[in-house]
Formats: structure tokens, sequence, C-alpha cells
């Protein structure tokens, strides 16, 4: 018998490829390293090259040339469909492995490439091509086995291609996963008829539905993966089990054929019956989780075949789709936060942050603790005295307790995480750290004298941070010399879980501290976007029209239960009145007074919250606000309303409107936030519209698949948005509505908001 290197031809570093530089390959999946051509293994074992060929550098540099044209064109030039066809006309090839480079299978198919083929930019693909004639028709039904070898990432496409492989090995720590859903597609190249043949229909919807994906032992215990090992042995592992099964000492299996996964024939529909429910009421916006259960029952019922063709066809259709454009827009959008024209460019390294201090152990500092504890900074929570101190200490472990309770950490590591937080009641322990959180209650003079103490006892590198949501932090540093290191660290609550981190600056912080925050963000798994200083800053800023507009409809005779239902319908997680509930009133009138006193042409002053505050109302943690609150923190409406708003009313003196329609109150509300949206930008406070999408997805949640506030009003158009606003705010009194230049420049123009052409100075 010859040895398992004359027989088996290893496709390493071909395809698909490794996930490191995300760039499109050959075949339109992502990858980072350049591609290596096929190099054929002697008796030997020693490579050998025709030497009138490129070397496999030369030649992978003319396949990444050839990457910039078509995604298809690339898949039909040189891709996993050239290297098959080569290995399949060798005769010393008798096997196959399909891996990636450098610890990285594969990322799936090239995101940028579904903008093109969107725009029409990209030749569509001949419909089947990749999952049909290339995986099921060429890897799948060849006479030769594959097996796919997974270390790191196989998403997408790239998993799709190990499902069409005869078998898979992969490393435990390998994520294999299906996350197509999450950009508003569905997997394109045979997934959903695959994955539920793997692993059974109720795991499959679930890993297709939530994009979550499982590590390797999971998938070995799932039936995906048919061995796990370490990284080192991947390799001659797939080897010797492509020869095993060439030698039938193993299965050859056909995923798209295997039956024995499935459920049975009542159970499957029980399932299917529940998940559709589930994706309804959970998404009710969305079609394309529906279209993943129908393309999922086709395979069933008309043979995966046939599920296949349905799957080519969705897939098409959905690319196509708003939702898939908006959260395709996101995606980019979220990973370009961090490049900040005129900082990041400038070649600063962050410093290292060894030690952190927040002062104050409310609910915001004790969040921030936790999030910094969690990534293994040691942090110093100071507290005025002993009660608060135990009690910002105790909601610390709290939240980490939670996190023990769903099973996502243990016992060993909920202790070794508390052990990095020391509790103080004075300065001592800040004499050694490298960044200080201020996360006091919001009163300005209180915040002075706090960073009047910074000042002295930290050392003077220390970065001087404050969690304000409101506060000018000119206003805040007034009393310092110490203006080039104060930033504004503004996170949002539960602080431990919210993914947005605010980063603000004046026109003195210096850009080595920006870029220090930005690192400390991102190791703490926040996702910053860096903003100018001004009153509310931008995600408040442009969010303050949001209670506002709800409050002058209700007063105008909205309803102020079908605001909330109608905004919630949209997408929004909850309505302005529920949020204002949540946020409590206390909070909801001091930033409102924020933006009457520095703002005061435009805000809409409603007496509405006075008169609620009268009827000793708070919100949630009274019990009482808009709604009432069971035990259980379930929230009804409450019929008392009526009366608190009526007098509202009759003090305002206002007209009641005739009835308005959902539709009426969903852009009453967002046209505002729109137009503020548009001020903060042409102001320079904002760098680029996409930020603004972010902030208001991770800060506001704002529904994703719309695509973030400004690209959601770009698909209206800025002539319709600012008409609007026009008529309201000749309807009503005051600037509330009044279209602001940016907005009525672009309107005449009928030009996209969030392509700035002329505007202010950044800030930056
Ligand atoms: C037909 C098929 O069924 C369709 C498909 O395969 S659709 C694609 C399915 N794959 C995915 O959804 C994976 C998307 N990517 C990710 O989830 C994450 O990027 C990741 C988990 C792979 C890596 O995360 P992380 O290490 O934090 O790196 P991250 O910052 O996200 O990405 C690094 C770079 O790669 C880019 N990138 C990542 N995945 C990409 C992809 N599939 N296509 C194009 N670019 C991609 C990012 O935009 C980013 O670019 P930048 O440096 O210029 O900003």
């Amino acid at each position: 018998m010859r040895s398992i290197k004359e027989y088996v031809e290893s496709m390493q570093g071909a395809d698909p490829l490794p996930i490191e530089q995300y760039r499109r390959d050959s075949f339109g999946l992502t990858c980072k390293k350049k591609l290596k051509p096929i190099t054929p293994v002697s008796d030997g074992g020693s490579k050998q090259r025709d030497a009138t060929k490129a070397s496999p550098e030369e030649e992978s540099e003319i396949g990444c040339k050839k990457l910039r044209k078509t995604a298809m064109e690339d898949l039909r030039e040189k891709g996993l469909e050239e290297c098959y066809e080569q290995a399949l006309q060798r005769d010393d090839v008798k096997a196959i492995v399909v891996t990636g480079a450098k610890g990285k299978f594969s990322g799936g198919f090239d995101i940028t490439a579904f903008g093109g083929m969107q725009g029409g930019n990209i030749a569509p693909p001949k419909p089947g091509f990749m999952s049909v004639e290339v995986l099921t028709d060429t890897v799948e039904a060849t006479r030769k086995p594959s097996v796919a070898a997974i270390d790191g990432l196989a998403l997408g496409g790239g998993l799709e291609v190990a499902m069409a492989c005869h078998a898979r090995i992969s490393t435990p720590s390998a994520q294999l996963g299906l996350p197509e859903l999450r950009l508003g597609v569905i997997p394109g190249f045979g997934g959903t008829q695959r994955l539920p043949r793997l692993v059974g229909l109720s795991k499959a919807l679930e890993m297709m539905l939530t994009s979550k994906p499982v590590k390797g032992e999971e998938a070995h215990d799932l039936g995906l993966v048919d061995a796990t090992v370490s990284p080192d042995e991947l390799i001659n592992t797939a080897r010797q089990w492509a020869l095993d099964i060439l030698e039938a000492k193993r299965p050859w299996v056909k995923s798209l054929y295997k039956t024995d996964k499935i459920e049975p024939h009542g159970e499957a529909r029980e399932i299917l019956k529940f998940t559709r429910t589930q994706a309804r009421k959970q998404a009710p916006n969305l079609e394309h989780p529906i279209v993943c259960i129908d393309v999922v029952v086709e395979g069933i019922v008309s043979g995966p075949r046939a599920g296949l063709w349905k799957e080519v066809e969705a897939f098409q259709g959905l690319l196509h789709s708003d939702t898939c454009k908006s959260l395709i827009h996101i995606f980019f959008a979220q990973r370009g936060t961090s490049r900040v024209p005129g900082i990041t460019d400038r070649g600063l390294v962050p410093r290292r942050i060894s030690k952190v201090a927040i002062l104050g152990g409310g609910l915001m500092g004790s969040g921030i603790a936790t999030a910094l504890i969690l990534s293994n900074y040691p942090v110093v929570l100071k507290e005025v005295n002993e009660n608060f101190l135990q009690a910002g200490v105790g909601r610390v472990r709290a939240n980490l307790q939670s996190r023990v309770k769903k099973g996502k950490m243990n016992e060993e590591k909920f202790l070794k995480t508390l052990s990095l937080l020391k509790g103080v009641l004075d300065y001592e322990s800040f004499r050694d750290v490298d960044m200080v959180i201020e996360a006091v209650i919001e009163n300005a003079s209180l915040k002075q004298q706090f960073f009047s103490d910074l000042e002295k006892y930290c050392p003077p590198h220390c970065i001087l941070a404050s969690n304000t949501s409101t506060i000018d932090l000119n206003l805040i540093g007034e009393k310092t010399r110490s203006h080039d290191r104060i930033i504004g660290a503004h996170f949002f609550s539960p602080t431990h879980i919210m993914p947005l981190l605010e980063i603000v600056h004046t026109e003195k912080t210096s850009p080595q501290v920006i870029v220090d925050l930005l690192d400390v963000g991102k190791k703490i798994k926040k996702t910053p976007i860096v903003v100018g200083n001004c009153t509310g800053f931008a995600v408040n800023r442009m969010f303050f029209p949001y209670t506002q507009a709800a409050l002058l409809l209700v007063e105008h005779g909205a309803d102020l239960y079908q605001i909330d239902r109608a905004v919630t319908k949209f997408g929004m997680p909850m309505g302005p009145f529920r949020l204002c509930d949540l946020v409590g009133f206390g909070v909801v009138i001091a930033t409102g007074t924020q933006f009457v006193e520095n703002f005061p042409e435009r805000t809409y002053k409603s007496m509405l919250i006075p008169i609620m505050q009268e009827d000793k109302r708070a919100g949630e943690a009274t019990r009482k606000g808009f709604y009432v609150y069971n035990d259980k923190r379930k929230a009804s409406p409450d019929p008392e309303i009526k009366k608190i708003v009526q007098k509202a009313r009759e003090i305002s003196g206002v007209n009641v409107d005739p009835k308005l329609s959902d539709k009426d109150i969903v852009e009453m509300v967002f046209f505002p936030v729109v137009n503020e949206a548009c001020r903060v930008l042409a102001e320079g406070i904002a760098v680029k519209a996409s930020d603004l999408d972010i902030a208001a997805v991770m800060g506001m949640g704002f529904p994703p698949y719309r695509g973030g506030i400004m690209f959601w009003a770009d698909s209206l158009g800025s002539k319709y948005i600012c008409s609007k606003l026009e008529e309201w705010s000749n309807v009503y009194d005051g600037g509330f509505f009044k279209p602001c230049a940016y907005l009525a420049e672009r309107a005449t123009k009928e030009a996209l908001l969030s392509t700035l052409v002329e505007r202010a100075k950044s800030r930056l």
C-alpha cells in the first residue's frame, strides 16, 4: 500500500479560504492570505513544481488580482471548481482535504460582493452554480472523497462547503455557524438542506434563526463534525480519514441525502409550527426567517434537490430586499466606527491601561465596573460612605451572579473576576491608576468638584473620563488644568450588557487619550463611536425629540398607548412612554431641562410629566408611571391616565387633532429625530452618518433591519421628510418641527442626508 501522502492531496491554503484578512477569494468566499495553488506531493513528501510555471506566490498574486472582478467570474476563473477539476483529473490524487490556512477555515461569502450584486455592478451568479453545480454535483458527487479540516471560523458559505464534504474534522475551539440571517439572507450554498440533515431540524433551525455558531466540541456532539482533534493533528487526521473513506473503513456520507437525523414526521411538523410561530412573534417585520423555514420545509417535503433550487431562488430574492441592504449597511457601519479620521490614522499606539478607578457605585458605576472586570481590568470602586459602597459592590456581585445563573460563568471564574474589584472610601488607591471614570449623579457643580479632586490624587498621565450623558465636558473640567486628558465615556444602561460606548472629546482632548479609550472600549467588547462635545452629545441629543414629539402628540389629542404601540410595531423595543417609565421621571426631567436650557427654540415644553409627578408617579420604580406595573414588572395601561392627560391639555390650551394613523405617528416621532441627527452631523459632532446609524441601533434600539436612523431617512428621501416637517411646523406652534438648514438644503437638491458634501468643519 502506498503512503497517505501519495494518495491524498491536501488543498491546504487553496479553498475554502482562511478568514484573517476577510478579502474576497477566487470563489467568492472571504480570505486573508493569498491563494496557494494545489501543490503536488511526491513519494518522499517533498513538493514538486513545474519550473516553467509561476511560483505559488506569483500565481496567488495573479489570483488575487483576478479577485477584483466579479464574484462569480472569480468563482469560475479559479476557485473551488477549478481546484477540484485538477484534483479529479490527477491520478496521483486519490482523495481531497479542504482546509484554510493559519488556523482559519473561512468566514463565508464576501459580503462586500453582496453590495455589488445589489447595485448591479457585479453580475449575478448563474443560478445554482455554486450550490448545485460545484458543491452538489462536483464536490459531493465525485468519486474521490473530500474531508474538511476545520480550525478557527467556518461560517456561512465556508461551513456550507465543509458540509458538502464527506466528513468534517475540527479543532475543539473551531466555530461553525450559518449567520446569513443576520444579514437578511438565508444560507445560499445548500446550508438550508444539509444542516438539518446533519444535526436535525430543531438544532439546524435554531442555528440558522439565531445566527449563533457552535464550538467544535458541540458540533461533534451534534453530528456536524465527525471528530475533534488538536490543531497540530488536524491535517493528518483529515488525510487519514479521507483515505479510510476511500478504503471503505469509514462511511462515505453524502449529507444532502442523509435522513436519519431528521425528526419523525409528527415531531418535525410540530417543530416547524413552533419555529414559525416564534419567528413571527419575535420578528414580525421580517420576512427572511419565514422564507428560511419555507425553504427547509421544501427540502423535507419535495426532496433535497428541490430544496436546493428553492434556496437558490429565495436567496436571490432576499439579496435585493431592503432588509438585506439595511443589515449589510449595519455590518460595515459597525466595523467602521473605530476608524476616526484625524485620530486613528495618526499612527498612535494605545497605551497600556493596567488599573481603572470608578467614582460612584450606582447603577452606571457598578455596571461599568462589571464590564471592566469581566475583561480582566483591575478596578477600584469609590463611594462616599460604607453603605453606598456595599450597595455598589453588591450590584457588581449580582451582575456576575446573573451570569453564573445563566451558565455563562462558573463559580471559580466568578470568584476570580470579583477579586479584581476593590471597594474604597478615599482617593489613596487612585495614585497609580491609569484611568478614572466618574459616574456620579448628573450635577455639574458636583462633577466639577470631583474632577478637581481627581487632578490632585491621580498620576499626571491618568485619563479623566466622565460618564455624563448630557453635561458639557468643558463645564465639568472648568476647575482643572487637565483639559487634554478629560474625555467622555458615555455608557448605556445596563452597562455590562448594552454594546454602545459614546466617546466624547472636546477641542482640547488629546488624540492619544481618544485612542487609549477606543482600545479599552474594544477590549471590553463595546462598539465605540467617537463624537464631539455638546449638550447631550450625539446619542441623547439626537433622540431627545423622540420623547418630546410623543408628548406633543398626546397633548394634541393622540392616545399615548397608540403611540407606544405604533412605535413598537415599527420595530423599537419599547415606545417613548414605556421608555420614560423605565428610565424614571427624575432622569427624564433632569435631561429634558438640559435641552430646554440649551435649545429653547426647538424644545416642546409639556406639562404632562410634571403633572404625573404631582400624582406621585415616577415611573417603573414606583410601579406607577404612564403604565401600572405588577410584581413581575409587567406593564398595563392605566385608565387613570386620561384625567392627567386632560389636565395637561387644558394647561397647554392646544387644539385636539383628528385621529392619527400609525404611519403618521411613526413619522411625527422619528422625523424630528432625523432633523436633530442632521444638525449633529452638520455641526461635526458626528464624523459620519453611519456612526449615527450605529448610535441609533445600539444606543436606542432602533431596528437594525431599517439600517439605522440616517439610512432609513435616506430610504424615504430628504425631500419627503423636509416637506412633512414643514407642514407640521406650520400647524404646530414653535420651532419643534422646523427643518434645520442642512435638511432643507439636502431636500432642495433631493440629495442623500448621509453623504456629507459641504459641512461645518468636523470637531475632531
Ligand atoms: C452564500 C452564503 O451562504 C452567504 C454567506 O456566506 S454570507 C457571509 C456569512 N459570514 C458572516 O456573516 C461572517 C461575517 N463576519 C463576522 O461575523 C466577523 O467579521 C468575524 C466573526 C468573521 C470576525 O470578527 P472579528 O475578528 O471581530 O473581525 P471584524 O472586525 O468583524 O472583521 C475584520 C474585517 O473583515 C471584514 N469581514 C469580515 N467578514 C467578512 C465577510 N464575510 N465578507 C467581507 N468582509 C468581511 C470586516 O468588514 C472587517 O473589515 P475592516 O477591517 O475593513 O473593517
